[in-house]
């Protein structure tokens, strides 16, 4: 199993180019079974999680092609993905693959709406808490389906297809909100989402579902309306950028210190988390080209947070704004809204001398003067890189076990920190 050495002390110091938005690419991925026609997405990333997709989405019946290439300056431009669902041949998602992601299970909602029924294991993913699926449970029945849980599967049934209908969530879902909005596309009538997911990833996926002949308003705002069509089309769409791996990469600047340039990143997609940055110390310029992360050697200011939906703090930031206030001129207090169990990372981040102890959802962070280079391991994605981010400011070697976990959602790592003066490589075992 492959582990990540890291020898910190190093300033970062270049241009990091942002990939494609893995939470975008997801849910846009599974987009392509609402149409026989190719769905066309460019700026995919090359990512475990988006290999996996395309297994999942293949035994469904879609082919698939991929093409990557370089640009002038070597450096390796986003994938374009070619999907085309013809003909759906296989309305199971068995256990064996969907276990191994969570937003594989989002294929429910374009497969009953297609073609009337689905068969899909209930799903796997982070293991952060205990993520139920009641909401999409909810949300197919309040359209009109008939559901069933058998032996791990969520059976559903909508023979005469999906109506139309008011869909409330209790509390901000991103993947059923995704979910019941491609559902919804093509059922008959008017749908109306309340309390929708407002995240850029879902703006991304109804831009794209628009593009295909969707009809849908107010995506990014908690209301969304879709006026069901009878069939959606082919299109061309250019995923996002990633706000999470901006979001990183800028705290890893934050904590070693240096200058980055994000190429390709947008303010707008994370203005919370840059606010927080900037009050720790950190220099964010907007640029034409990305954004530009420079902080000098004064030290790092103490921030409380609290993780929200979007536009709020994302709680795919929180492992790695804890890494950074392990090193801060003070005590911070991080608290987790969204998932009850994601403070995995503070018993590893301790390992390298962190001082963080737990009051329930919230992580009381007393800054320390210096961390010590230790093996740690990763439990999982937004974890594995905050003991990156530790380990890129802690004294000596830090060895990063588990690494599968990181390669779900970061693209190229170690080659995009190494390119800016960070001692990091990828030990294969
Ligand atoms: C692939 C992807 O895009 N994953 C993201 C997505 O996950 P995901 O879509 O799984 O997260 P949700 O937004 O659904 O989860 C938010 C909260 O709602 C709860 N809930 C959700 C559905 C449900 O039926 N019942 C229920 O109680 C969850 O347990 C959690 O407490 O949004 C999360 C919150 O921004 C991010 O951390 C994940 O990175
Ligand atoms: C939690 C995450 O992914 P998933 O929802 O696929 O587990 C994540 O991207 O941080």
């Amino acid at each position: 199993m492959d582990s990540i050495k890291v020898v910190g002390g190093a300033q970062l110091n270049g241009i990091i180019p942002i990939s494609g938005a893995k939470n975008a690419t997801l849910p846009l991925m599974i987009a392509s079974l609402l149409t026989d026609e190719t769905l066309t997405l460019s700026n995919v990333p090359r990512l475990r999680d988006v290999a996996q997709l395309t297994q999942i989405l293949s035994n469904h019946g879609v082919d698939y092609s991929v093409n990557g290439k370089r640009n002038g300056q070597d450096e390796l431009e986003g994938q374009t993905l070619s999907l085309t669902a013809r003909e759906i041949v296989d309305t199971t998602a068995p256990y064996e693959l969907v276990s191994k992601m969570r937003a594989s299970f989002w294929v429910i909602g374009p497969l009953l709406a297609r073609m009337h029924e689905a068969r899909v294991s209930l799903p796997g993913g982070c293991a952060i808490g205990t993520r139920p699926v009641d909401f999409f449970i909810d949300g197919l029945a309040a359209l009109g389906a008939d559901i069933e849980i058998d032996a791990g599967y969520v059976v559903v049934k909508a023979p005469g297809g999906l109506v139309g209908n008011r869909v409330e969530f209790p509390k901000v879902s991103v993947g059923a909100t995704h979910t019941i909005m491609m559902a919804a596309t093509l059922a008959k009538g008017e749908t109306e989402i309340i309390n929708a997911a407002c995240e850029p990833e879902v703006v991304d996926l109804a831009n794209c579902l628009i593009a295909m002949g969707a009809k849908i308003e107010g995506a990014g705002t908690p209301t969304i309306r879709i006026q069901g069509v009878h069939r959606l089309h082919g299109a061309h769409h250019a995923v996002v950028a990633d706000r999470i791996e901006t979001g990183t990469y800028a705290m890893a600047v934050a904590m070693t210190g240096g200058e980055i340039l994000l190429k390709g990143a947008r303010a707008d997609l994370l203005h919370s988390a840059l606010d927080v940055l900037r009050q720790t110390g950190t220099e964010i310029t907007e640029t034409p080209t990305g954004l530009k992360v420079y902080r000098n050697g004064n030290g790092i200011q103490p921030v409380d947070i609290t993780t929200e939906p979007f536009p709020g703090f994302p709680t795919d930031l929180q492992a790695q704004f804890m890494a950074l206030m392990t090193r801060a001129g003070g005590q911070s207090r991080i608290t987790e809204t969204i998932f009850e169990n994601r403070f995995m990372h503070v018993q590893e981040l301790a390992r390298l001398g962190a001082q963080i102890h737990i009051d329930g959802r919230t992580a009381i962070v007393d800054g320390v003067s210096a961390l010590q280079g230790a093996p740690v391991m990763a439990t999982d994605l937004r974890a594995s890189v905050s003991l990156v981010i530790a380990g890129l400011a802690a004294e000596g070697e830090t060895s990063v076990s588990r690494v599968y976990h990181l390669d779900r959602g970061f693209e190229r790592l170690e080659d995009k920190l190494t390119r800016c003066g960070a001692q990091i490589e990828r030990v294969s075992s």
